[in-house]
């Protein structure tokens, strides 16, 4: 069986590869048709669905598996979050979110400036694409948790949900 992932990104990829090792994974680019910078849980979250969406849209009889990093607030503080869907051949649909961590002041300025926290996290790390390695959450963590841990996380929710709706 297949599992199409909305995204070429190897933190994203990755991931699936762990979670899902007897299936043989795609990656192919997928819209999120939200914001480039979601802000808020909802937008984030949805950004997921989309990508899952048009993944299995675009080829039946797969899975499709969407992942979607945005930030969003919490009272005054800006915390990073991400988001997982899965959807299944009947177009069933399986929600995730992953942890937060809060983002410094800094980062949050500059994102309510409208640059993107891919583009940030670099200035800020000094790295170049932080968004397909660590991630922010790894930097932040002093690489305790990586981005595509934090993904694993979420698709083992995903696959724990999915195989718990078809245990019997
Ligand atoms: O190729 P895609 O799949 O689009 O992967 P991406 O790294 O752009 O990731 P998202 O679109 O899911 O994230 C939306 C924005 O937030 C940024 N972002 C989200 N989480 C991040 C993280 O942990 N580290 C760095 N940037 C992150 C990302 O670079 C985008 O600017
Ligand atoms: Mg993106």
């Amino acid at each position: 069986m297949k599992i199409i992932i909305g995204s070429k990104n190897p933190a994203k990829v990755n991931a699936v590869l762990e979670i899902f090792p007897a299936y043989t994974v795609i990656n192919m680019d997928a819209a999120s048709s939200v914001s480039a910078q979601p802000f808020s849980d909802e937008e984030t979250r949805e950004g997921a669905v989309n990508r899952a969406l048009e993944c299995v849209q675009k080829n039946p009889n797969t899975l499709g598996v969407g992942l979607e990093g945005g930030v969003m607030y919490v009272e005054d503080q800006l915390y990073l979050c991400n988001w997982g869907a899965l959807v299944d051949q009947e177009r069933n649909i399986y929600t995730a979110s992953g942890a937060r961590i809060p983002l410094p002041e800094k980062i949050n300025t500059e994102l309510k400036k409208g640059h993107e926290l891919g583009d940030v996290m670099d200035q800020f790390a000094k790295k170049q694409e932080v968004r397909k390695k660590e991630g922010a959450i790894g930097v932040f963590t002093n690489e305790l948790v990586t981005r595509k841990e934090m993904f694993v996380h979420i698709i083992k929710l995903l696959r724990g949900q999915w195989e718990f709706h078809n245990r019997f």
